[in-house]
């Protein structure tokens, strides 16, 4: 059942499973266990629902839940040396679902050498391309496209799961970029070949969105896999409570036990316990799952002595090893006002009253869509002067450095948008960062917000490679395809010397933001202390040097993986999922 206050929670019942967090890390982990009749399953959710939010559920609307929302956890993070010493608000789910109610659903598996490499460091082939791949079966349902358009040449229909948890398709209506952008990668080819599907293992080159939507509406954890697991009796939801520590609950094999955990509403309300009889599984993200255990003594511990909490277990790289994405939205002029479909929906009261009404009544219309219809990966040549004394970041040939993202218009949050023009957007990601930040604290209250520090740009090849990327933006731009569409750069970036290297860097340190996919604070290694082989967790995501307690969520990625996250995270609690069932044990 779903609960919104703990003190409602059944008395005496006891929980085998407590998960914290509902993301994709949690959702799927916590419904899978529910399968099993004889497991009594709890998820503890800080957030409320987002069910019938509109701003949730119509794919459209996305970018209207950025900067900042009422399902956020509206973080900050600190000033930035990298980015002009800019802070700027870091987004994260605080809702059922997590991150996955308020991503823009871009659907990207990643590619194969992503999970060969988590393979190779953790010593576990179980992590491979090849071993994920039968969990796609269980996690996508490929749903076909509302307007019925033929889809050959954007999807491999047949590499998808068909029945699995999570809706996903291709773009429901056409937007105005379509043409000239599938036009530039035919006439231009090479990086920017257009592509069949990325989620083939091989993503280099251009080709069609594919989104965790399902006939026009956003499908995130909470609703593909905790909806349906709610009917179940040995399951129950709690929302709008925060998990603030872990107990330790006795000492088993000379390893302290962590199956309890304190919540509360609010930083005044009653706490409540709660100890599970098998496991505590964290949940809460790349910045709340450090938070929770530094907050619990597992940690540092100088940093945890400094703020006078005792250390269970000196755990040195908790909430180290932060990565996440810097993206660079390129501003060029569109010639025809509704070609910036954005700018419009901002501008046009009319026009988006009429769109949503489009949507509510027939499930039709650019509302049934993801904020864009393609995106394009590609790797920065092997004999570029980049790579002199660097090692190349990726993870091998078939991942990407870079990502380029044409969207159908400006977006108000990101604060570029004049009152007058139409634009498009074509969005540089660097996809491969060296830089690595941190997540720590700064207070023992588990309601003060930790301390973000994403270290974006901080590294030469960062810079560099990025710089990379705003110029082949540029040369795409530049296409014959885009004539009478785009009018040239525009805004800042058109007072920028795209030759000089100096200028490109300086424009992308000043209009950098995250793409929202911090990764890495609790990373998983092989089996050995962290002393010996670093990582907080082993390869079946059990926090080192612990018992009771594992790990399932973006945190364990050692490496951000070269794409968009959130199918990743899927694949890896629903292979959690099995590795507790089945009581598979890597590491003594
Ligand atoms: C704006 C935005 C756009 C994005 N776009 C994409 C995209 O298009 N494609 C993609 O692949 N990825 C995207 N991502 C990233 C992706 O959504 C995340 O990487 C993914 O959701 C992370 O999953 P997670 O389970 O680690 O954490 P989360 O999704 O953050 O879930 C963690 C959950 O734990 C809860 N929680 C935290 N602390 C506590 C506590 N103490 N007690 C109880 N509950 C707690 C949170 O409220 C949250 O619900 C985007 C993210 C954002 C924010």
């Amino acid at each position: 059942a779903l609960f919104g206050d703990p003190a409602h929670l059944p008395k005496g019942k006891v929980y085998d499973y407590i998960i914290v967090g509902s993301g994709p890390g949690g959702s799927p982990v916590a419904a899978r266990l529910a399968e099993e009749p004889a497991l009594n399953v709890l998820v503890i959710e800080a957030g409320p629902t987002g069910f019938d939010v509109t701003d949730i559920e119509v794919p459209a609307l996305t970018p209207y839940l950025q900067p900042t929302s009422s399902f956020d956890w509206n973080y900050t993070m600190i000033p930035q040396p990298g980015l002009d010493g800019r802070a700027f608000p870091f987004s994260r789910g605080k809702v059922l679902g997590g991150c996955t109610a308020l991503n823009w659903m871009f659907w990207v598996r990643c590619a194969r050498d992503d999970y060969d490499r988590f393979a190779r460091v953790t010593g576990d082939d179980g992590w491979s391309w090849d071993a994920i791949l039968p969990l796609w079966n269980k996690i996508e349902r490929l749903v076909p496209p509302l307007d019925r358009h033929n889809t050959n040449g954007e999807i491999d229909s047949s590499i998808h799961g068909k029945n699995g948890a999570i809706n996903i398709s291709v773009h429901n209506a056409p937007y105005p970029t379509d043409e000239p952008v599938v036009r530039a990668a035919q006439e231009l080819g090479g990086d920017f070949r257009l592509i069949e599907d990325y989620n083939s293992g091989d993503p280099l080159g251009l080709g069609w969105y594919q989104g965790s939507i399902g006939n026009g509406v956003r499908n995130d954890a909470a609703t593909a896999y905790l909806v349906p697991a709610l009917q179940r009796k040995n399951f129950d939801v709690l929302i709008n409570t925060q998990v603030t520590k872990l107990v330790q609950t006795g000492v088993q094999g000379g390893k302290p036990v962590f199956r309890g955990v304190l919540f509360a509403q609010s930083r005044n309300a009653p706490t409540f316990a709660l100890n599970a009889s098998k496991e505590v599984i964290l949940a809460a993200g790349a910045f709340n799952t450090p938070q929770i255990l530094l907050l619990s003594g597992i940690g540092p511990s100088a940093d945890l002595s400094t703020l006078g909490i005792p250390t269970v277990i000196d755990h040195p790289n908790v909430g180290q090893n932060l990565s996440d994405q810097p993206i660079v939205p390129l501003p060029y002029g569109a010639a025809e006002e509704q070609d910036d479909i954005y700018s419009n929906l901002a501008r046009n009261a009319t026009f988006f009253q009429e769109s949503l009404s489009e949507w509510e009544t027939k499930r039709s219309g650019i509302f049934t869509n993801g904020a864009n219809n393609q995106l394009g990966f590609f790797r920065i040549p092997a004999t570029d002067s980049i790579f002199e004394g660097q090692p190349d970041p990726s993870a091998g040939p078939t991942a990407p450095h870079l990502e380029i993202v044409p969207f159908p218009g400006a977006f108000a949050f990101l604060g570029t948008l004049p009152p007058t023009g139409f634009f498009t957007i074509l969005a540089a990601v660097l996809l491969t960062p060296t830089s690595r930040g941190s997540v720590t604290l700064s207070s023992p209250d588990p309601f003060t917000q930790p301390v973000i520090n994403p270290n974006f740009l901080n590294t030469t090849f960062d810079i560099a490679a990025l710089r990379h990327g705003l110029r082949a933006a540029d040369n795409f731009s530049h296409a014959h395809a885009w004539d009478g569409f785009l009018t040239g750069r525009a805004l800042t970036w058109a007072l920028v010397d795209v030759d000089v290297d100096a200028e490109v860097d300086e424009f992308a340190r000043e209009s950098a933001i995250t793409i929202w996919h911090p990764t890495g604070t609790a990373a998983m290694a092989r089996c050995g202390t962290p002393a010996e082989v670093g990582g907080v967790v082993d390869p079946d995501l059990r926090v080192k040097g612990v018992e009771g307690l594992r790990v399932v969520d973006a945190s364990v990625l050692p490496f951000v993986p070269a794409g968009h996250p959130q199918a990743v995270i899927y694949a890896f609690a629903e292979r959690a999922a099995e590795l507790i069932k089945s009581g598979h044990r890597a590491c003594l």
